[in-house]
């Protein structure tokens, strides 16, 4: 049968990207996905608001909801201070196995622990499965309806506290409007849109910024 898109997606990786480099991994994605076939990753212009966020923060426990091929995984992974514990989560097994050969291409397999299966089971275990206690930064590129919940259930168990840093993809395209009234309208959050495009395409969208002021 045909080649999926992530597997497509692979093949131009490991045709034009150097083993090891990640920025070589990041530049081939954003070739194929620009000129060959798009694709959801965060793309290199929200990917650049990204890296910025990632370096002004220089968090140690970051979780990515939403692996997909790897993308942002590999942008996040590249940025990470020495001993920073990175998880990412990854509902679907056949994104999970691209993603996995996308981070071994980049060289950062021992940066990230990927983990299969839903947010909503995770969530809950997260803190007895991986000894984390809070998490500096959490990522949100997953099902868009899922965002709110998965923010409520995170505070609910104690991962997310003063301090932490929500940034979500797509609160604009595909859209997350009940997830930005929340932290837009919340006591508790410091949150700030930061406007780009839809990966690869002229389509508005942006990443949201939500601080976490604590209870
Ligand atoms: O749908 C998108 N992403 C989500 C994938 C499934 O994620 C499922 N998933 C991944 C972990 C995980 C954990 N628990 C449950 C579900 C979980 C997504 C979609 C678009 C998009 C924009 C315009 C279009 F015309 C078509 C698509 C752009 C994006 O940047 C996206 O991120
Ligand atoms: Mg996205």
């Amino acid at each position: 049968t045909r080649k999926s898109r992530p597997q497509r997606l692979l093949k131009a990786v490991e045709g034009k990207a150097t083993l090891g480099d990640p920025q070589s991994v990041i530049t081939a994605i954003d070739h194929f996905c620009r000129h060959k076939e798009w694709a959801m990753n965060v793309g290199d212009e929200k990917g650049s608001i990204l890296d910025s966020l990632v370096i002004e923060l220089s968090p140690v426990n970051v979780l990515e909801l939403g692996t997909y091929c790897g993308y942002s995984t590999v942008r996040i992974a590249r940025l990470l201070p020495p001993g920073a514990r990175f998880i990412t989560l990854e509902f679907n097994p056949d994104y999970a196995a691209v993603a996995r050969q996308v981070i071994g291409w980049a060289g950062l397999e021992d940066k990230v622990q990927l983990v299969e299966g839903a947010s909503g089971d995770w969530i809950p275990r997260l803190r007895e499965h991986f000894g984390v206690q809070m998490f500096d930064l959490v990522f949100l590129d997953h099902w868009k309806d899922q965002y709110l919940p998965d923010t409520k259930q995170l505070e609910e168990c104690g991962l997310i506290q003063k301090g932490t840093v929500l940034l979500a993809d797509n609160v604009i395209c595909p859209g997350t409007p009940d997830y930005l009234k929340y932290v837009r309208n919340s006591p508790h959050y410091d949150s700030r849109y930061y406007r780009s495009h839809l990966e690869y395409t002229k389509v508005e969208d942006g990443l949201e910024k939500s601080v976490f002021l604590g209870f």
